[in-house]
């Protein structure tokens, strides 16, 4: 399992969420990169863990949808690592 660690670009105002595409998924946009919402993980305090892909790296990650900002924290470790 990989854990979470903190994505260099997410801030509030920089993510955003996009409506589903013609293959019904939701994709997370930053400044440097889109994520393709794969499954949900957990909750914590602070946010909802979601499971994603890194549509630039194809890179398997946790994202943090953070509750009372909506930006989002990533753990760029690939679900392997
Ligand atoms: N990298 C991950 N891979 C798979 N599941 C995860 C991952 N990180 C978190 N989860 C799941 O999401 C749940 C909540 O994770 P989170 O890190 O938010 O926990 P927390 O430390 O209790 O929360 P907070 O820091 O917000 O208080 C975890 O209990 C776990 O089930």
């Amino acid at each position: 399992m990989s854990s979470l660690g903190t994505l260099e670009d997410s801030s509030a105002a920089s993510v955003s969420l996009t409506a589903p595409d013609a293959q019904d998924c939701f994709t997370i946009n930053s400044s440097s990169s889109s994520y393709k919402v794969l499954d949900f993980l957990g909750e914590g305090g602070f946010g909802t863990i979601i499971s994603s892909v890194n549509l630039r790296t194809r890179k398997m990650v946790a994202l943090k949808i953070m509750k009372d900002t909506g930006s989002a924290r990533d753990a760029e470790h690939e679900a392997g690592d």
